[in-house]
């Protein structure tokens, strides 16, 4: 693939969602077994919502909030799995193609790995990307902070686009 180097953008996502009983643990689009969930006004998907800010920051389209507001009842409960679907068409409607995502959850609690190649097959279906060019990593904070209490979780992630 040819591309012109002025035209690579790198785009970093971070999100945070408090953990709480009763709901469920969407993390990469997979249903994780757990005896608390993530709240949030969408099913609180915090890598998926890392990705969709990291995608749009390259592609300097603002970021998730902009995109589906909090306040709208149309995401109540929404499949973050269609927003970062919408997000990669966003970027995609303004010329860019997405190479290359990279990501890390940090959660004390539950073990993320045994999930790891079901999210990124999600991501990349998703993102309409291969699934070589998603990666997903997870780390416990060694007890430190509020990822290491239990109190939430939070996720970042670094997106490569290209504007052809
Ligand atoms: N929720 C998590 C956290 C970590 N992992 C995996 O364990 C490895 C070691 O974690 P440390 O925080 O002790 O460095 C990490 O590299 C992950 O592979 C996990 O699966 N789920
Ligand atoms: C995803 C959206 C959708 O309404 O709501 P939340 O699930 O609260 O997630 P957040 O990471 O706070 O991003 C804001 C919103 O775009």
């Amino acid at each position: 693939m040819e591309f012109n180097p002025a035209a690579i953008r790198i785009g970093l996502g971070f999100d945070v969602h408090a953990l709480a009983e009763g709901r469920k643990l969407i993390i990469g689009g997979v249903d994780i077994p757990y005896e608390r969930g993530l709240d949030g006004h969408s099913d609180a998907d915090v890598l998926a919502h890392a990705i969709a800010d990291a995608v749009l920051g390259a592609a300097r389209a603002g970021d998730i909030g902009k995109l589906f507001p909090d306040n709208d009842p149309a995401f109540k409960g929404a499949d973050s799995m269609v927003l970062l679907a919408r997000a990669a068409e966003v970027v995609r409607e303004m010329g860019f193609e997405i190479l290359d995502v990279d990501s890390v959850i940090s959660a004390q609690a539950p073990k993320l790995s045994p999930y790891r190649e079901q999210m990124r097959a999600n991501l990349a279906d998703a993102m309409g990307i291969p699934v070589d060019n998603v990666g997903v990593k997870a780390t416990t904070t060694e007890h430190l902070g509020f990822e290491g209490r239990g109190e939430g979780m939070s996720a970042q992630a670094v997106a490569l686009l290209v504007r052809k």
